[in-house]
This record gives C-alpha cells, structure tokens and sequence, in this order.
C-alpha cells in the first residue's frame, strides 16, 4: 500500500456519527472502530460527542460515555493516526481543549456558524498555542452567499487556521454551488480546503468529487454513512472511487470495505439510508443532527416530523438552537388541534 496522499480524508464516524446513535458509543466500539481505521491507515479520526467537546447535555443528548474517555481509548490504539476533536465554541471551552491535547490529541477543529467565525479567535490561537494542527470548520455553508463565506474563512485564517472546511451541515448544496464555493475559498486564501458533506440528497460524493475537482485537498468521510441525518459522504466508498480516479488516499480499500461491513455495520441502529426525513434535511436545509430531535418531538406532540422540520427550515435555525424544535412542535400540534375543531 503506497502511503502517498493527495486528498487527507477525516474519519467522523466516531464524532458526527454519534448523532445517529444517540450519543451511545462505549469504550469497546471506539477502541474497535479506531483500531481498525488505523490499521487500514486513515491519516485522521475524529472523536467528540456528536455537538463536539463537552456536547453532552440534555439539550443536545447526554453520552452514554465521558467523551475524554473515548478519546483516551481512541489514542491509546493509534499508531499512525491522529485523532481529531470537534469544538464548538459556547459548548465546548479553552478547558476541554486543553484536556484533548493533553490525552493526544493532534489536530482541532473550531465549528461555528457560517457567519460567526469572529467567536473562533480565541479558540483558534490557543488550538495552535497547544501546538494542535487547527482548522476553521464553517457550519450551515448553504446558509450564507459565497461571498460571507470567503470573508469568513478569511478571518479563520487570520486567526491562524491551518485548514477552513465548508461544511454542508444539511446535506442542502447543489453540486454548483459547492464548485462556486471552494473555487471562491481556493482563489482568496492560501491555506488548505476542506469539504464536509451530508447525503440527505444524495449528493455528498458528487459534492466531494466537485470539491476536490475545484482544489479541496481535507475531505470528511463516515464509514458506512454513520453521520447525522442520512450520513456524510461514505467512506470506503470515496477511497474507492478515488482510487479509480487516480487520486491517492494511502487508505487500504479491502481493510475499509472490511471494517464497515464487519465492526461499524453492527453499530447501527438502523441502515444509514435516505428516510423522508433526511431527505426533507437537505430539501429545507435544516441541520442533520436534528433529525432525532424532530422525530422524538414529533412522537411526543403526534405530528409530521416533515412538518416540523420544514418549518424549521423556514425559520432558519441554526445548531445550538435545538429547543426551537420542541416550541415549533407545540405550535404545530396545538394548530393542528384548532384546525380540528373549527
Ligand atoms: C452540531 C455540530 C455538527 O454536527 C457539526 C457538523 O458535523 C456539521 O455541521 O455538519
Ligand atoms: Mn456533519
């Protein structure tokens, strides 16, 4: 296996794909799943709770598992790889990242809204002051014109971001409008790219391939699509594809088709596909870790979880504003009812 690489993938399957479970990863998961995708020489994976360091909360899902737990599991069992964080500032603080550095970890990834990189200063030049490899990691990408986004990226960069990710945190961009994305960041920055996709429209590998097409060198991938909503862009199944575009990973294919089939499949609570649910993610650009959220609510108020989501697409939620699903819930069941009885 040659360990040259052209595009440096992120595994976060550990991070974003806890979403999808609920928040339930145990020690033995991630030492199995991080074992395995060290041996099959993925070059970064990520471990947090799903909202990043210190997510775990009732208004995000409590972890069944103290995060700097699975983070210490994750590096003991690595001998090549790094392992990631995610942090978003106002969850995650200065001190959960101190504590990440201190168990190993290697590279940081600073999140925030697409238009509030200004909140990432701090976090940034202390990732870097840690001696952390930092990246900006720009959420809701769809949310802002091209031209927010460069600017924000810009300010990442001045704060010293090693990496700006636009993230496709709905899995709602069009392949254009991810092309007219990372072709805008390429031309006005001069630090590395990366992309984040979600499949709820079935496009995150027609994004990814747009996106390393337009010069996007950091690419996230979830095995076996364990991310939130219907996933991100599958792991073996990019390394594959990549490897039949010429494009080297150094990630060996037989060992991720192997570990996605027999340690990461049986993780699952369901098969990662693409549900109405999903698909209404991407359709109204609602943020993917809110679709259990939407499903419990919608079980509690006995509505369409499509209704609720839609309408917080309409309303332009953002992440860490996951208590507006309960209050639109409410008001839609209780418009519902007064429907009912006119
Ligand atoms: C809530 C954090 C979020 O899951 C980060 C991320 O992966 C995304 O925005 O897609
Ligand atoms: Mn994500």
């Amino acid at each position: 296996m040659s360990s040259k690489r052209d595009v440096l993938i992120t595994e976060v399957a550990l991070r974003d794909g806890s979403h999808a479970i609920a928040h339930q990863y145990t020690v033995d998961q991630v030492t199995r799943v991080a074992k395995a995708l060290d041996e099959a020489n993925v070059p970064y994976i990520e471990v947090s709770h799903g909202d990043g360091l210190a997510g775990s909360s009732l208004q995000y899902g409590l972890s069944r598992t103290n995060e700097m737990e699975l983070i210490e599991a994750a590096v003991a069992v690595c001998k090549q790889a790094k392992i990631a964080i995610l942090l978003l500032p106002g969850i995650g603080t200065i001190e959960e990242l101190k504590e990440a550095a201190n168990l190993g970890v290697k590279m940081a990834r600073i999140a925030t809204h697409v238009t509030e990189a200004d909140v990432s200063a701090q976090h940034i030049a202390k990732s870097k002051e840690l001696g952390l490899e930092t990246v900006g990691f720009l959420m809701m990408s769809h949310m802002a014109p091209t031209e927010t986004l460069v600017e924000q990226a810009k300010l990442m960069e001045s704060y010293g971001a090693d990496v700006v990710y636009v993230v496709d945190s709905a899995g709602a961009l069009l392949p254009h409008e991810a092309r007219e994305r990372i072709r805008a960041l390429k031309q006005h920055l001069q630090i590395d790219i990366g992309f984040h996709g979600h499949n709820n429209l079935s496009l995150a590998m027609a994004n990814t391939l747009v996106a390393i097409e337009e010069g996007a060198t950091r690419i996230d991938g979830s095995v076996r699509c364990l991310g939130a909503g219907a996933g991100n862009t599958q792991t073996e199944v990019l390394v594959s594809v990549l490897d039949r575009l010429g494009i080297a990973t150094g990630i060996d294919i037989y060992k991720m088709m192997d570990l996605a089939e027999e340690i990461v499949a049986p993780i699952l609570q369901a098969p990662q596909e693409i549900t109405r649910d999903s698909l209404v993610l991407g359709y109204a650009g609602v943020y993917s870790s809110f679709l259990l959220h939407a499903k419990r609510a919608a079980k509690t108020f006995n509505i369409d979880s499509r209704d609720i989501l839609i309408e917080l697409g309409k309303r332009k939620v953002v992440g860490g504003q996951e208590d507006m699903i309960v209050d639109v819930a409410a008001e839609i069941a209780k418009r519902n009812l007064e429907a009912a009885v006119r």
